[in-house]
């Protein structure tokens, strides 16, 4: 689905990826873990086109899209829920849900009452304007935003953070949901649980280059969590 290439990127001079290849299969959710500060917002940003790429190639069903403008980057099946959520809050969420079909150049009436029937929770709160949700709440219309693009592959950026740990295993189970239908994931997390619950492969990012890989179950192995992420279990 998506190989991404000795990947270099960065703010300015700063140096931020130095490197980073990966491969995204079709249908699989790879997830990736690291520090903080290690470049994981930085490399999704640079797959979207959000951050330009100074070095290396990103290939989407085997075509270089690197160079292509975020717009187009998504015309081909890239889709991305950044970190924070980044949802309008003054617009209600019918309105931030019609903007991004706009944005993608589609007809919003359909492509809305689709994605609603995959987020039946989200019909309550049409009216309700995005900064008045909860974080569960915005985290389900971020995803569902970038469900209005009809992406492939979808890019998330700690989807669990800032949300109560009770929401997670609802938003977990409607990526799954997502997954059953063919959509591929690539998952920036730093929620063990989560990560572990959605992901078929782990990659360790550590300063701007992918150095391993490690399977989803060893992240119940305490030793070894602490060597990777710095954390505990
Ligand atoms: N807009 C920016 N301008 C300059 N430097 C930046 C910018 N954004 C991030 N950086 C720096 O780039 C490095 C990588 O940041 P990035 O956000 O990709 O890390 P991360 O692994 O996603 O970490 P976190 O989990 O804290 O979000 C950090 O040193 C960060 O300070």
């Amino acid at each position: 689905m998506m190989q991404v290439e000795g990947l270099v990127a960065g703010y300015g001079r700063i140096g931020v990826l130095h490197g980073a290849s990966l491969a995204v299969e079709p249908g699989s959710c790879v997830g990736i873990l690291g520090h903080n500060g290690m470049g994981k917002t930085t490399l999704l940003r640079a797959i979207t086109g959000l951050l330009p790429c100074k070095g290396g190639r990103i290939l989407l069903d085997g075509q270089e899209i690197q160079r292509l403008p975020p717009h187009e980057r998504a015309r081909r099946g890239l889709g991305y829920v950044p970190q924070g959520r980044q949802i309008f809050p003054a617009l209600s969420v019918l309105d931030n849900l019609r903007f991004a079909v706009a944005a993608k150049g589609g007809r919003d009436g359909q492509v809305v009452e689709e994605v609603l029937e995959e987020f039946p929770e989200l019909r309550r709160l049409l009216d309700r304007l995005g900064g008045a949700l909860s974080g569960g709440e915005q985290q389900l219309l971020a995803l569902a935003r970038a469900l209005c693009g009809r992406p492939r592959l979808l890019l998330l950026d700690e989807p669990t953070e800032g949300i109560q740990p009770s929401i997670n295993a609802a938003i977990i189970e409607r990526i799954h949901a997502l997954r059953r239908r063919g959509l591929s994931v690539l998952l920036v997390e730093q929620n063990l649980d989560f990560i572990q619950a959605l992901a078929d492969r782990i990659l360790l990012i550590q300063r701007g280059r992918i150095t391993r890989e490690i399977p989803p179950t060893a992240l119940g192995d305490p030793a070894l969590v602490q060597e990777f992420v710095g954390t505990s279990a």
